[in-house]
């Protein structure tokens, strides 16, 4: 059977500097699904054009909108790029110039062109999960991440915030607190 390789880390987009390209359908959704995860996050857009609901988005958010055509000098300070434009060229010379300087790259509609890919997010209070099909089937990913928004209960951010009130309590050492988290959590799991 064919395995996702691909290894989740959950980043601090508070303080990274995005830079999306291009701003049209596809960069609206990107946005969109960035900002309902990461409502804090630091982006900026460079387009010659924004869509209505690209503008009402960047307001409720941290969002900078540039009107302008791509070039390799918006890459200075950006940590991760997401290249949305409608011109393969362009988004594969973004895929190069961010390659040259080692920074994170996502071409929207080329997977090999991509370091990360977005995924399917749910988020719960302090409890996300992230959904990735291995750039297989985004369909099948938006479908889990309504399933498991559905499934996880509401309260499942007091269970965490317990746990870490509970964590704090424990004496003993590592080996002991492990162990007393795991008896204190196993009917999860069972
Ligand atoms: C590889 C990846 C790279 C990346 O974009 O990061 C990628 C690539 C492509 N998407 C395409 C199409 C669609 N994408 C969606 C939706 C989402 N796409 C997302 C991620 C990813 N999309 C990455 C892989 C994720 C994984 O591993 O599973 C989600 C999860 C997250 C997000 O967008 O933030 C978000 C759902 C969010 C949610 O609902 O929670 C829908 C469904 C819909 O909109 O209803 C469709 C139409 C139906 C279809 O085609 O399936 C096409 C074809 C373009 C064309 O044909 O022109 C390509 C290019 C290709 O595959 O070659
Ligand atoms: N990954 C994904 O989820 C999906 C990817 N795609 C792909 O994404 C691409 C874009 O699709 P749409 O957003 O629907 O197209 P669109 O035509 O709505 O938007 C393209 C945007 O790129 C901008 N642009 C053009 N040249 C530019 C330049 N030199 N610098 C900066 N911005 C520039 C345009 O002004 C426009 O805002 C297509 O190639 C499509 O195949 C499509 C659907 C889903």
């Amino acid at each position: 059977m064919e395995r996702n390789n691909l290894y989740p880390i959950f980043l601090k987009t508070k303080s990274l500097n995005i830079l999306l390209i291009g701003g049209g359908n596809v960069a609206e959704e990107k946005l969109n699904f960035l900002l309902k995860s990461s409502p804090d996050a630091h982006v900026t857009i460079v387009s010659p054009m924004f869509r209505k609901g690209t503008i009402a988005l960047a307001k409720k958010g941290c969002v900078t909108l540039i009107k302008d055509t791509y070039h390799e000098g918006y890459l200075e300070g950006k940590h991760m790029v997401v290249a949305t434009t409608d011109i393969p060229a362009i988004n594969v010379q973004v895929w190069q110039d961010c390659r040259a300087v080692s920074t994170l790259v996502n071409v929207a509609d080329n997977p090999p062109y991509c370091d990360f890919y977005m995924g399917g997010i749910v988020t719960k209070g302090n409890v996300k999960v992230a959904i990735s099909t291995n750039g297989k089937s985004p369909t099948t990913a938006k479908r889990l991440r309504q399933f498991f928004e559905d499934v996880l209960p509401e309260d499942i951010d007091d269970l965490v915030k317990n746990l870490n009130e509970y964590r704090k309590t424990i004496k003993g050492n590592f080996e002991q607190k492990v162990e007393k988290l795991n008896e204190f959590t196993k009917s999860l799991v069972e």
